[in-house]
């Protein structure tokens, strides 16, 4: 198996394009989704942002009020490191536990949807193919107002928090052009898609494994005879 490492900027269409790869019969690991679950409450990520941002990041039932921390940390660069280094090693490690589950059930590749997969770099050594979903920047701020409710200077800054799309595009091995309708984005997810099934690395580990079985019992078998 290997890992084909999914991003873009915010609102360029990472999860459309996602859920396409699904429908094609590919497992997505989603690290929205992850970083989610692992600031709910009891989990070690949530009493570290306690500690460190203070109450008043939190709803009065306890959970985390995700909006005031983004007001906070899309606003101020040493914010959002102290944050990235409290929540990334969690989502890593939970992102690493689903994809060897997928690997026990076989499959040839893994999509990884990760937004910060550049910025944060956490997982590049993990991913054998990057894709990038691209959109030009005004379609990008449209959307991403439109989505979210955002005002322009509001949806502008989050937008800045992160590398430029187009600088993201140089480092990956395949773009996905979202500039067009849900059907155009949904034919460049299919030439993708062969791409990665015509790929061979997923013998890698395939060998790596059976070379390591063969010798465990191969050297269990003289050791015991
Ligand atoms: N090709 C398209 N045509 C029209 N609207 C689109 C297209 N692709 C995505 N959208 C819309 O743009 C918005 C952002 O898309 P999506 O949620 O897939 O982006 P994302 O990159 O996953 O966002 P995030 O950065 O928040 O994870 C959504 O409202 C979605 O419906």
């Amino acid at each position: 198996m290997f890992l084909v490492g999914l991003t873009g900027g915010i609102a360029s269409g990472k999860s459309t394009v996602a859920k396409e790869f699904q429908a094609l019969g590919c497992p997505c690991v989603d690290a929205d989704l992850i970083a989610r679950q692992v600031v709910e409450p009891g989990e070690p990520a949530y009493e570290k942002i306690k500690g460190t941002f203070g109450p008043t990041v939190f709803h009065e039932n306890g959970l985390l009020n995700r909006e005031k921390l983004g007001q906070i940390i899309f606003h101020d660069a040493s914010k959002r490191q102290q944050l990235n280094a409290i929540v990334h090693p969690a989502i890593k490690k939970r992102m690493l536990r689903e994809v060897l589950q997928y690997l026990l059930k076989g499959y040839q590749f893994v999509i990884c949807d990760i937004p910060l997969l550049f910025e944060t770099k956490q997982m590049l050594p993990f991913v054998s193919y990057t894709v990038v979903v691209y959109c030009d920047e005004d379609k990008q701020l449209s959307r991403l107002m439109q989505r979210n409710g955002l005002s322009e200077e509001d949806a502008q800054a989050r937008m800045k928090s992160q590398l430029p799309l187009s600088e993201k595009c140089l480092l990956c091995s395949y773009v996905i052009d979202n500039n067009g309708d849900l059907e155009g984005t949904k034919q460049h997810v299919k030439e993708v898609f062969k791409k990665m099934k015509s790929s061979r690395k997923h013998l890698v580990l395939r060998f790596g494994i059976l070379a390591f079985a063969v010798c465990m019992f191969g050297g269990l078998y003289f050791a015991l005879r």
